[in-house]
């Protein structure tokens, strides 16, 4: 049974990077983005958004030319020609049941690149192909699917009755980092670490706000990228860190009343100033 942390403003405070003066957006970290499609191209948008909002160097968004104009008109500052990256963010707003060959190429060459990959949504039956730092960051019903492939019987109803369980028991099934989303946040990694994340407003249960945390996460597994390289054990922390942050944005957007996913997004500078200090 692991001892459950929570994770406070104080926690997250020292996991957001802060640019000095010798900084230029290659040390800072380049994050990879190939999410969006054709049927769900907001995604895209949402987790690029949160991506930039977070503070990261630069994004690269690999995806079909329709999105990719999307995001450049929302986005110009993100680049859409290939190249390196320090960490990846992969399966946000597409349908596993229509990925082309070469989608799963490029998504299944970026869970198996050894850099730090955040794998969501239509990406997660392919968690199998990790080989460096990962974290999943599946609801219920997608956390039962995946199980269900390696021929765990469990249902949503099941996993929304013991959350925190199940979190633990994934991590160590698919020995990766998980971050299961709900009402409360749960973070578990196969070697023990448990985080549970409360902050936030129940106005985050609305479309988008998923992706939204993936290029939060993203972002910050990019502007870690050397010291991940070194110590696993900071995944379960960063994606603590970015659920928190995901939900102070959305309480500042909110203001007590209803918000947008984009909105979250668009909130991230002001929670991120005044969590590090520099409101
Ligand atoms: N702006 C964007 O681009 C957005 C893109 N998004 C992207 O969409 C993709 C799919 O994500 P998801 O979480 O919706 O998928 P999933 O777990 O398969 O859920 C399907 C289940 O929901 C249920 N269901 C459906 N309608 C229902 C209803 N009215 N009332 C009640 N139940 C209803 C349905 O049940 P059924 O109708 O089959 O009985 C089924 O069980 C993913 O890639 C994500 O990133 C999202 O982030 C949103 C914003
Ligand atoms: N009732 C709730 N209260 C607070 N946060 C919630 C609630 N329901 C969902 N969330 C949060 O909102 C986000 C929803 O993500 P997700 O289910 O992937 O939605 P989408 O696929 O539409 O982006 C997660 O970060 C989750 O933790």
């Amino acid at each position: 049974m692991s001892a459950w942390l929570e994770w406070t403003d104080t926690d997250a405070r020292s996991w957001i990077a802060v640019p000095g003066p010798h900084d230029d957006k290659y040390s800072r970290g380049v994050l990879g983005v190939i999410t969006g499609s054709v049927e769900y191209p907001g995604a895209a948008i949402l987790g690029v958004e949160a991506a930039h909002r977070t503070g990261v160097g630069m994004v690269r968004y690999v995806g079909p030319r329709f999105v990719r104009s999307l995001v450049l008109a929302r986005r110009p500052e993100v680049v859409t020609q290939p190249g390196r990256v320090q960490a990846w963010l992969v399966g946000s707003g597409m349908d596993a049941a229509r990925r082309s060959f070469v989608l799963v190429g490029e998504l299944t060459r970026a869970i198996s690149s050894g850099e730090p990959v955040v794998v969501d949504a239509a990406a997660l039956d392919l968690v199998a192909a990790h080989t460096g730092p990962t974290i999943i960051t599946p609801h219920y019903r997608e956390l039962a699917s995946l199980l269900a492939k390696r021929e765990i019987d469990v249902s949503a109803a099941d996993i929304a009755a013991d959350p925190s369980g199940w979190a633990v028991r994934a991590a160590i099934e698919l020995d990766v980092v998980v971050l299961l989303k709900g009402a409360s946040t749960f973070v578990a990694d196969p070697v023990g670490q448990a985080i549970v994340v409360r902050a936030g407003t129940n106005e985050l249960a609305t479309a988008g706000t998923g992706d939204v945390l993936g290029g939060i996460l993203g972002s910050l597994l990019a502007t870690h990228a050397s010291e991940l390289r070194t110590d696993i054990s900071l995944l379960a922390p960063l994606a603590a860190t970015a659920a928190l942050l995901h939900g102070r944005a959305a309480e500042r957007a909110s203001g007590g009343g209803p918000i947008a996913a984009l909105d979250v997004a668009e909130a991230l500078p002001a929670a991120i100033a005044t969590l590090t200090g520099r409101a």
